[in-house]
């Protein structure tokens, strides 16, 4: 009977699962099974946003090795025990399994681009796609379940990440407000994880074969909806961490059969990669919407199936032919096995939107294209009036600051028909000890609360959202309390009063826990004020220094408990 779990030599393993692993991988199914005796992977991704690989190999005190196929993971040694080190409280890295690095890693995402993630929590890949886009474009990160939303903004604030649209909705009410609107999609789909069971045994334990089915369901609602969502010329990459065919394969075939416009592209190889396998689109992995089914049910449903979509193998083993069949390009996809390489298991689709620019274009399309090009070259000439800055650039020199500060100025006089105008110039003001690069006409004040937006920023109105842009801080009559998210997006250099410490300095962990610190030796002038707290360069929180302590300013939230 399906769905019966049954003890194995690895554990509880369910046998109806390794009953279709070995129909799918046949003569490798031997090394599948030896794979679970092997340990879990252990990976760290660095924030290339705030740091580079390079500098984080100098300094981190991990047993690093090198993940041959993602260029800034890290497989590390479980007693090196990073969810506990400061550097992982700075941001400077995120702990993810090997394998879930590689969606975020080949979907290319340059700065300046309008990007989704439609199924983001808790944010393993919305934090490499937003280090990407270096703060310039926009990020929508989006999850249908509001506490898992809490978690992935909490991550995104934690990554720097200042250009983030962070939602809590259904991806139809998402596909309404922002038609043919992002460049890059990722669809990171829930699925039934099968590719946990070595992390996670509790996964093992709750699957059941007809959850496969339901998820499959779901998939196909949520990519349809994400296609909706791509400009023309965009890319979209789908993936799970799930071996079944109903969920991978399946899922990108009823894509390709829906949207004459997507077609699958091949994936940078590396050799441990398992191309996708097009007879599972088929043959007799077949999708049953209501679940359960006993074998005769099956049967007669994957005939009734195959004799309807032409295309399927009987039960005698008939099938049309490969080379003229459009799901032989399903191979295009990627499946990491454990028993291939050092990942846990994954599947990955990389789909393209035809651009009818390259042919005949729609009327609706050149619109888009006509809107989005003005859209830029306004955006180009507002930067050029406000004098953007480089990323990287460390610190304003004195003359620069003054000359920002009339910029800031001039801006204020332009919203002086707006209420917020007093908060505005207290924010400005605070702003002056800030060099990060911004743009002043996408800085707020909404009720005391300041925010700045990001790049590519619409109406929202009707969307369930947790922010908008980046959280600066609150003003309260005449002073302005920086948030600990525009402390996580800045760089150490961005601020003109820091109070950089070791990481080995004891003082560090006494800060994360929210204590009160002597920071006497470092603040030898005095001084009073805002403190811009750092371990080795890079921003922890805030702190307010008087005679010589620092009164702890770290969000009580996310304070370090043990
Ligand atoms: C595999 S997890 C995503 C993991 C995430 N991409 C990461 O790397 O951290 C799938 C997520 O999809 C969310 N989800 C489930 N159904 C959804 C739907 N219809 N629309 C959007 N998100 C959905 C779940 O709440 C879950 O957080």
């Amino acid at each position: 009977m399906y769905g019966k779990l049954r003890e194995n030599a690895m554990g509880r393993i369910p046998q109806e699962f390794l009953d279709k692993m070995k129909k799918l991988l046949g003569s490798q199914y031997g090394a599948f099974l030896a794979s679970y005796d092997q340990p879990r992977q252990y990976g760290l991704r660095v924030n290339t946003g705030k740091i580079s690989v390079e500098e984080f190999e100098r300094l981190a005190p991990f047993h690093l090795k090198k993940i041959p196929w993602v260029k800034n993971g890290y497989f590390y040694e479980e007693q090196d025990a990073p969810a506990r080190h400061p550097f992982y409280y700075a941001g400077l890295y995120y702990l993810q399994e090997p394998s879930a690095m590689t969606p975020a890693s080949v979907l290319p995402v340059h700065p300046g681009d309008r990007v989704l993630d439609l199924c983001a929590a808790p944010g393993g890949k919305a934090t490499e796609l937003g280090a990407k886009l270096r703060g310039e474009g926009l990020l929508v990160a989006n999850d249908i379940s509001a506490s898992r939303a809490k978690a992935l903004l909490k991550n995104i604030e934690v990554f720097g990440i200042s250009n983030a649209f962070v939602t809590n909705e259904v991806p139809a009410k998402l596909a309404e407000q922002f038609p043919e609107f992002f460049d890059k999609i990722l669809v990171d789909a829930p699925c039934s994880g099968e590719g946990m069971f070595r992390k996670d045994p509790a996964a093992a334990g709750a699957w059941d074969v007809k959850k496969s089915f339901a998820c499959a369901k779901q998939q196909k609602e949520i990519i349809l909806r994400a296609a909706q969502m791509l400009a023309p010329g965009g890319l979209l990459l789908y993936s799970t961490c799930t071996f079944s065919p109903e969920e991978n394969e399946q899922v990108i075939a009823y894509l390709l059969d829906k949207r004459d416009d997507m077609e699958l592209l091949e994936i940078p190889q590396y050799e441990g990669f398992s191309p996708g396998i097009p007879a599972a689109a088929r043959a007799d992995w077949i999708e049953a919407d209501d679940g359960l089914m006993e074998a005769d049910a099956l049967v007669a449903l994957a005939e009734k199936k195959w004799a309807a979509a032409g295309r399927f193998t009987n039960q005698h083993g008939e099938e049309p032919d490969l080379a003229e069949d459009r799901y032989a390009e399903l191979k295009k996809c990627v499946r990491i096995f454990p028993h291939k390489m050092q990942g846990e298991g994954h599947f990955l689709a990389l789909l393209h939107r035809k651009n009818p620019a390259d042919g005949e274009m729609t009327h609706g399309e050149a619109g888009l294209m006509a809107e989005r090009r003005a859209a830029a070259g306004e955006m180009a000439e507002r930067w050029a009036l406000h004098g953007k800055t480089a990323h990287g650039e460390a610190g304003l020199t004195a003359e620069r600051r003054s000359g920002r500060q009339k910029t800031l100025q001039n801006s204020t006089r332009t919203k002086a028909a707006s209420a917020e105008k007093a908060e505005l110039q207290v924010l400005m003001d605070f702003l002056r000890d800030v060099s990060m690069p911004m743009d002043v006409s996408r800085l707020e004040v909404r009720k005391g609360q300041a925010y700045y937006a990001p790049e590519a920023t619409r109406e929202n109105r009707g969307l369930v959202f947790l922010r908008n842009g980046l959280y600066l801080g609150e003003v309260k009559k005449d002073r302005f309390e920086p948030s600990q998210s525009f402390a996580m997006a800045l760089k150490g250099t961005e601020y003109n009063a820091v109070i950089s410490l070791d990481y080995r300095d004891e003082r560090v962990i006494r800060y994360l826990k929210g204590e009160t610190i002597d920071v006497d030796d470092i603040a030898k002038s005095g001084g009073r004020g805002w403190r811009l707290v750092c371990v080795n360069g890079y921003p922890l929180g805030w702190g307010k220094l008087a005679g010589g302590v620092l009164k702890n300013k770290y969000h009580s939230g996310w304070r370090m408990k043990y």
